[in-house]
């Protein structure tokens, strides 16, 4: 048996009898001697499961009794496909004592048995109780919810993703109604503005200009080798809050976060990068807690040089399939970056293309329910940006296909700028800039409208164009509204209405999960499209009775294997897909290879 790809690993047992191991180990299970190669293969249990290898030379875990397959090259034992079968607590070295504690991936805090404490070495290092993960979760909600300010609940949830990983997923997952305003925005926005202050230990990897020649040294400082998905910014757009320099680190890593709660991507695969070239916020610049380099941002040829160095190193380092995720770059970089890289990487970006995305669903599902088709609305957009010139070309994209128009008339139906004269049916707000929407705006489409479709994508709640009280109260309770943070339902005479939150983290997951599953090189269009299609496809009849475009949260993991199976789907059709034969049932496909929170039993 042989693997591609095994962690590289030199470390020492926790025992007196200290040993360097073999350098060529793969975690989980029962171990073995490879003998062609004489490394150490620590294989999954093969009385339950065996490893075959992939016609690619990926490893995929199968488990014989259920005919289940899964684990996107998961030889980590974090997958759902294989949560019931026990493994060893294997990183760089095998965990025990009080560094098992103190090691994120593997601490289970008070839930260590009685029988793990005795061989793991945590006698006397752990008070005697012993309690469920359950129960660890109802202590961590319970204290969450003790702090009044949401940044208070910030830190105290990155405080306990850097203690324990798997309470960190499990507190999200079971919670990602309350939990996702926290982690995610609003509240990631202020710990950017904050985030020298509140600076604890660093996140991700920081590359700045000085370590231009040395990009590729600096990734593989980076202990996990494995990479799937990198999101990267350059903190130049944080949100609609500006440019908040290396502050930015916020974002990738809350929207890393998300792949793995709400897609299911194994943490140990996702990468948070900012790159510093420097800062033009002066504030920052004076603060003397900014992390970052303290100067003016670089351009041109100095900034095309690493972004170029960068890109570069992350192929070279994780080869052709590492999915890049563009995250909060200024307007003036995001489309050429796109452009760019578009063609040699795997790559999208967030703002422009997951957020055209999931406003596509939105629009899909009130035309489902309200009647009509997209061709016969008129458009108007407040902001032409990055998300607002995104979603309109995929809404124009998405008419041509389905009214075989050619691309240049259904641009025509799509207003970028201010246009009193066209009558819009929706009106979508991508300004950055809050309170844009005011009464007259509001009060004119629902004199126009029945049902006035009115999305305000621009986050945080500071920078929505309208609140969702004043959307449905100056519509007088017709709005069908959506916005980019979350809102509070809103009670309007008789009814309760529960605003949609039209934010990109419905789709990036889902579309993260079905390129890396399929193994995709390129994100195509396409692919936009039917991820937008598998969302819009989620909402019920009963969502869209309280006022909502799209599907709960609460059932996000099992939205996002559906947009994966699509994806991946779309992305054999179009023969971008490497990992092949293709599986049968594609979405149990996904949901099998989503990372599973569930502590593991230690050996
Ligand atoms: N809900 C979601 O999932 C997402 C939400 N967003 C949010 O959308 C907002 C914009 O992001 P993005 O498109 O990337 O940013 P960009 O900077 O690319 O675009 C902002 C656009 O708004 C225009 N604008 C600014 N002020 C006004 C105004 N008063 N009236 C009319 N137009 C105005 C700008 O024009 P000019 O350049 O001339 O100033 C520019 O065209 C941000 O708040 C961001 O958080 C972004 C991505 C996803
Ligand atoms: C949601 C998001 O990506 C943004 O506001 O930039
Ligand atoms: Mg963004």
């Amino acid at each position: 048996m042989r693997l591609n790809n095994p962690a590289s690993i030199s470390g020492s047992f926790p025992d007196k009898h200290r040993r360097i191991l073999p350098t060529r180990v793969v975690v989980a299970g029962s171990s073995n001697r490879d003998k062609s190669n004489g490394s150490l293969l620590m294989a999954t249990d093969e009385s339950t499961a065996t490893l075959k290898e992939m016609r690619d030379g990926y490893a995929e875990v199968v488990d014989p009794k259920s005919g289940v397959s899964g684990g996107v090259q998961d030889v980590y034992g974090e997958d759902t496909a294989t949560e019931d079968q026990p493994v060893t607590p294997w990183s760089v070295s095998v965990a025990s004592g009080y560094s098992l504690l103190r090691d994120p991936h593997h601490n289970k805090g008070l839930a260590f048995s009685e029988k793990e404490r005795n061989s793991h070495y945590l006698r006397g290092l752990l008070p005697p109780t012993v309690i469920s993960q359950e129960l660890q979760v109802k202590k961590m909600l319970h204290n969450i919810r003790q702090y009044q300010v949401p940044l208070q609940k910030y830190m105290a949830m990155m405080d306990l993703q850097e203690r324990n990983q798997k309470l960190f997923y499990k507190l999200l997952i079971d919670n990602v109604e309350e939990l996702l305003p926290i982690v995610y925005t609003p509240t990631v926005g202020e710990a950017c503005q904050k985030y020298g202050s509140i600076y604890s230990r660093p996140q991700g990897v920081f590359i700045s200009l000085k370590d231009k020649g040395k990009v590729l040294e600096v990734l593989r400082n980076w202990p996990e080798k494995n990479i799937q998905v990198i999101v990267v910014t350059d903190g130049e757009r944080i949100l609609g809050l500006g440019d908040l320099g290396c502050h930015g680190m916020g974002i990738p890593v809350g929207k890393l976060s998300l792949y793995t709660a709400l897609g299911g991507i194994r943490p140990s695969a996702c990468l948070p990068v900012t790159i510093d070239v420097g800062t033009n916020n002066e504030k920052l610049l004076d603060d003397e807690f900014y992390i970052g380099l303290r100067q003016k941002r670089a351009i041109g040829q100095e900034y095309a040089e690493l972004l170029h160095e960068f890109m570069t190193a992350v192929k070279q380092n994780y080869g052709e399939r590492i999915l890049i995720q563009f995250e909060d770059f200024a307007n003036h970089n995001a489309f050429d970056l796109l452009e760019k890289y578009g063609t040699t990487h795997l790559v999208f970006n967030d703002d422009i293309q997951g957020t055209a995305s999931v406003v596509l669903a939105g629009l899909i599902s009130a035309m489902k329910f309200l009647g009509g088709s997209l061709a016969d609305q008129r458009f108007l957009f407040l902001g032409a940006g990055e998300a607002g010139t995104g979603i309109a070309e995929l809404i124009a994209l998405e008419i041509s296909k389905q009214t075989n128009m050619p691309l240049e008339e259904t641009r025509k139906k799509i207003w970028l700028v201010d246009s009193k004269a066209i009558k819009p049916t929706i009106l979508i707000g991508t300004s950055g800039q809050g309170r844009t929407f005011t009464k007259e705006v509001v009060e004119a489409m629902a004199s126009l409208n029945e049902k006035p479709i009115i999305f305000s994508l621009s986050n945080p709640t500071s920078q929505s164009e309208c609140t969702a009280e004043e959307a449905y109260t100056w519509s007088q309770g017709r709005a069908i509204f959506a916005s980019g943070s979350p809102f509070d339902p809103f009670e309007y005479g008789d009814n309760v209405f529960v605003p949609g939150q039209a934010n990109n983290a419905y789709i990036f997951p889902g579309l993260g999960l079905g390129l890396i599953m399929s193994g995709a090189i390129r994100v195509h269009d396409d692919m936009l499209l039917a991820a937008a299609e598998a969302l819009a496809g989620q909402v019920t009849q009963e969502n869209f009775d309280k006022g909502l475009l799209y599907p709960p949260f609460k059932n996000i993991r099992k939205i996002s294997a559906h947009i994966a199976a699509e994806v991946a789907a779309k992305a054999y059709e179009l023969g971008l897909a490497t990992r092949l034969p293709p599986p049968k049932d594609l979405v149990k496909y996904a949901e099998s290879c989503m990372y599973s929170p569930a502590y593991r039993t230690y050996r």
